[in-house]
């Protein structure tokens, strides 16, 4: 049973007056791990609140629900089975560890025989794939892929045709490797985009395009049945989520063109912050101090959003990832035994870009009614070689907005003054490169568990996505009725 009381009863201390009452307060509150520096010193967490989120994090059973998801238990209730995207990286259950790694084996020798020209010409990778199917690789590709030259890298996710048109501009569809990405290999948008990619190819001149296709999927028959030899099937867990899936095979676009080291640092970066929070203290684990401070938020003060701004242009599809990780994960509303949650769900995740979003949304984030705890990301080493002055205006300026926030200005005219107290949280890494962002999205996975151990959600279902896949299927088929505007919508598009 939730016990909330001793959270609600918290105080309201001002974070200026947190500071000045604990000399101890940013030691306490920043922890260092696989080269990410986590300050919590300006979220309204003191002493007090985390050991009341503590007392909950036990009635809740935190540990033995984090040690089940790595021991590989049945932690996905609805669906009966385990979540065991950590297994990819090693930590696991022996048996799931075993499993991906001769995945990931696998995986490899498709490597090493496309770099032996085994396929032919190889200067394209199409990745088609939507949700985690596109998400992970996407951001993972823009973040570190910026000065890869060897492919040309294109992820195409949505339905529309113009991304896919977009997307094959230039390339030579001889030279194309085209890579289905489906967990279930039965995903509407995949399948016509991956249709459509092959069509693109035969027209190209290309006689069989099935002999330049890899399938990344945990449903290989799907897979075979579609066409891909079994040889290009790359499969991994029925146990990987879908928006867990970027370090299994589906990872293979960016083991391909970064190099197979490069993948494997991901992983060794995204273990150890498993190790960090499997084994810290929760006053000293950071996925589980931002999860005390989102519950803080959502569940205490009532915000109803939080936003992660990216201080750095090459993370700057992070808000989007998070999108579908937070909120597919914890936006439901009953528990994992199926009770009413009987209170909020997870928060609205949104963000951007620094600097950008101070000259667009900044404005209600300083003196809006509503309070946006705050996130900024940012990256010691710059990741462009113009005048430093670029990296230095982008840092002073993450740092000064979260300052600015907690600060606030007063000012005889009100629409003038600033009232402050606003939090933020900032995680600075040291550089940018696949260690780094591992730890960085395992660190997300990790408090997005925490936010759902919490609440007593099931993290890992997302039932919520089908009711509208089916009315677009059964709009598609024709011969039934909808409500009067959407029939009204069909007739006009002439869908009807
Ligand atoms: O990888 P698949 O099976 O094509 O699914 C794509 C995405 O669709 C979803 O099931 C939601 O519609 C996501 O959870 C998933 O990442």
């Amino acid at each position: 049973m939730q016990d909330w009381s001793a959270i609600e009863g918290l105080g309201s201390t001002k974070l200026t007056e947190l500071f000045a009452k604990d000399p101890d307060r940013l030691a306490k509150l920043t922890v260092d791990v696989g080269g990410l520096h986590f300050d919590f010193a300006k979220t309204h967490l003191d002493d007090a609140a985390i050991d009341a989120f503590t007392g909950l994090a036990a009635t809740m059973e935190l540990a033995a629900k984090r040690d089940a998801l790595f021991a590989g238990q049945v932690v996905n209730v609805t669906e009966g089975r385990a979540a065991t995207h950590t297994a990819e990286r090693g930590e696991g259950n022996p048996d799931d560890v075993a499993q991906a790694r001769a995945f990931q084996s696998r995986m490899r020798q498709v490597i090493d025989a496309i770099e032996a020209d085994a396929f032919g010409p190889v200067r394209h990778i199409l990745h088609v794939g939507i949700g985690g199917s596109a998400l992970g690789p996407d951001l993972i590709f823009d973040a570190l892929g910026r000065d890869e030259d060897k492919y040309d890298v294109a992820i195409v996710s949505n339905v529309d045709g113009v991304a896919m048109e977009e997307a094959v501009k230039g390339f030579d569809p001889a030279a194309t490797l085209l890579v289905v990405a489906s967990k279930t290999f039965t995903t509407t948008e995949t399948m016509l985009n991956a249709e459509s990619a092959m069509a693109w190819m035969r027209e190209g001149g290309v006689e069989d395009p099935y002999g330049r296709v890899i399938a990344l999927t945990a449903s290989p028959d799907r897979a075979v049945e579609w066409g891909v030899d079994e040889t290009r099937v790359l499969p991994f867990a029925e146990s990987v989520g879908g928006r867990y899936s970027l370090w299994s095979t589906l990872g293979f676009p960016f083991a391909l063109a970064l190099g197979f080291q490069a993948y494997e640092e991901l992983l060794e970066g995204a273990a150890e912050m498993d190790r960090h929070f499997r084994l810290s203290e929760p006053a000293k684990n950071a996925p589980v101090l931002a999860a005390f401070a989102d519950l803080y938020y959502s569940q205490v003060k009532g915000c109803e959003t939080r936003a992660t701004f990216a201080y750095d242009e090459r993370l700057r599809l992070l808000p989007s990832y998070l999108q579908q990780l937070e909120m597919e994960s914890n936006g439901k509303s009953v528990t994992a035994a199926g009770e009413p949650l009987g209170r909020n769900s997870a928060a609205i995740t949104w963000g951007g870009v620094g600097t950008d979003a101070q000259h667009a949304v900044f404005q209600l984030l300083h003196q809006g009614t509503r309070i946006v705890p705050l996130e900024f990301v940012a990256v010691v080493e710059a990741g462009d070689t113009l005048d430093p002055a670029h990296h230095r205006q982008l840092l002073l300026n993450a740092f000064a907005q979260g300052a600015a926030l907690m600060a606030g200005k007063a000012n005889a005219d009100p629409a003038r003054a600033y009232a402050g107290d606003r939090p933020s949280s900032t995680i600075l890494l040291k550089d940018l490169d696949p260690r780094t962002l591992g730890a960085l999205i395992a660190f997300y996975e990790a408090r997005t568990f925490v936010n759902a151990a919490l609440l007593g959600i099931n993290p890992f279902d997302q039932f919520g996505v089908e009711l509208g896949k089916e009315m677009a299927k059964a709009a598609d088929q024709g011969g039934q009725t909808f409500d009067a505007s959407t029939n009204d919508l069909l007739a006009r598009a002439g869908l009807a």
